[in-house]
């Protein structure tokens, strides 16, 4: 009988986990290098990543992701790629915000979206992506007010307004990719 502790780092969820960790990376690279923040698609990975994988598995993958960068591999989107000086950087709060949202979101897609069907259960996965990113973008802003010492409404034009839209279209793309993909994943659980 296996222990939870086995179960998670099985060789099938290592495996699930550097996929989705490579699928974090990889939409990091896919970016508009705008400044100070880039447009970029790693919350789309984070969503995709803690809706299929859930809260334990999602979150492992989005350290990883963070750990890479940390020890110099090029997997961050601003200016500055790599490095623990992103993470002390203007765009720091949001790679920090990404294992909130990949802990959240994980959470609510597993406790409540996992156990409902049809337009419910959508609905409640794109519930819990909207809350992990408004956790993700919280932090973000906080973060680059402090850092950057400007005020709330300058902050929000710079790193918030602008990516609403877009993020709501990762949202709905992540969903329906999530929807169709659980089936596949599911029966590593
Ligand atoms: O430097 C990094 O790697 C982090 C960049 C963070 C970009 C944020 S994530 C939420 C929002 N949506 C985007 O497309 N860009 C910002």
């Amino acid at each position: 009988m296996q222990t939870q502790k086995e179960k998670l780092f099985s060789t099938q969820n290592m495996v699930l986990i550097a996929i989705f960790t490579a699928l974090i990376v990889v939409c990091s690279w896919i970016r508009v290098p705008v400044q100070p923040v880039p447009f970029t698609l790693q919350t789309f990975a984070v969503f995709v990543t803690a809706g299929l994988l859930g809260s334990k598995r999602g979150t492992i993958s989005v350290i990883v992701y963070i750990l890479l960068g940390i020890i110099g591999v090029p997997v961050f989107a601003g200016q500055v790629k790599s490095g623990p000086s992103v993470i002390a950087g203007p765009t720091g709060g949001y790679i920090v915000g990404f294992i909130f949202t990949a802990i959240v979101t994980g959470l609510i897609v597993e406790k409540a979206a996992n156990k409902l069907e049809g337009v419910a259960k959508i609905a409640v996965t794109a519930l819990a992506m909207i809350v992990g990113d408004v956790i993700c973008f919280a932090i973000g802003t906080i973060w680059f007010m402090i850092l950057m010492k400007n005020g709330l409404v300058a902050t929000l034009g710079l790193c918030v307004f602008p990516y609403i839209i877009p993020d709501i279209i990762k949202i709905i793309v992540a969903v329906i990719i999530v929807d169709r993909m659980k089936k596949y994943v599911r029966y590593f659980d």
